[in-house]
């Protein structure tokens, strides 16, 4: 039976949050972003292992008191991109990983992710062939703009969604994918690798309380939705 085994890449250095230390770091409601990351991948009794590639001079995880966890390792081989990053990862599980076994990736800097969207992806994709992603569709109206900020024209949104992760690939495609992908170019998630071989991966619906940490109005927002959880 195919194993479910998670990556979570935390190399980035957080340019456009542009803090002191990388945002996956920053504290929120108490502990670092990057362990409310993983919380909901560590609990998930059908998730095998979650490996965390950090930078290889990352100086943080010490003393960032996340607590070590069986199914839980952690690896200091992140590259220059995300997808150099997921790379290493997948090399560095490839003697226990099996052609068929799904493999998540998982962004360090997602802090809103549940139990309950981990089976909604585990669930739908379980018998699919390649796999998929967490997404959104997009709910606002698209402007399409000039080099000045002015309106060129206003795109259609029908069928555009917004993607987030996690991202669930059979180990494979997704070994061959991200390979491909580094001798052709850089892509901004493991879909759109799996894409450039031909496939169409499923989107599953994902949730607005996913949100990645990309700019420092980001951290509040993350931070009601973790407080709106502990008052429930
Ligand atoms: N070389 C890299 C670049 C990114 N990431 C990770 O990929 C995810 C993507 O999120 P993103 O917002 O792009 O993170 P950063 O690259 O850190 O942010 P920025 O682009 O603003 O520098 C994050 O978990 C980040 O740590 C990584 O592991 N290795
Ligand atoms: C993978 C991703 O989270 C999907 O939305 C995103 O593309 C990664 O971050 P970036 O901002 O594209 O670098």
């Amino acid at each position: 039976m195919a194993k479910f085994h998670v990556i979570v890449p935390a190399a980035g250095v957080g340019a456009r949050m542009a803090s002191a230390v990388p945002k996956q770091y920053l504290p929120l409601l108490g502990k670092p972003v990057l362990a409310h990351a993983i919380a909901a991948c560590l609990q998930h009794p059908r998730i095998s292992s979650v490996t965390v590639v950090l930078d290889a001079n990352d100086a943080y995880w010490p003393s960032a008191g996340i607590p070590p966890a069986d199914k839980l390792r952690v690896l200091y081989s992140g590259g220059a991109t995300r997808a150099d990053t997921v790379c290493n990862g997948l090399l560095a599980l490839d003697a226990e990983l099996h052609a068929q076994d799904w493999v998540l990736v998982h962004d360090a800097a997602r802090p809103g992710l549940t139990i309950t969207l981990l089976d909604r992806l585990l669930d739908s994709l379980q018998d699919d062939v390649v796999g998929g992603l967490l997404a959104i569709p997009v709910a606002d109206t698209l402007k399409r703009a000039d080099v000045a900020q002015r309106v060129l024209n206003t795109e259609p949104r029908e069928h555009l969604w917004q993607a987030q992760t996690p991202q669930m690939f059979r180990y494979a495609i997704l070994r061959q994918a991200l390979a491909a992908a580094r001798l052709n170019g850089t892509p901004t998630d493991e879909a759109q690798a799996v894409e450039a071989l031909g496939y169409s991966p499923k989107l599953v619906a994902g949730e607005l309380r996913n949100l990645k940490i990309t700019y420092p109005q980001d951290l509040p927002l993350a931070a009601a939705i973790l407080q709106a959880d502990q008052q429930a």
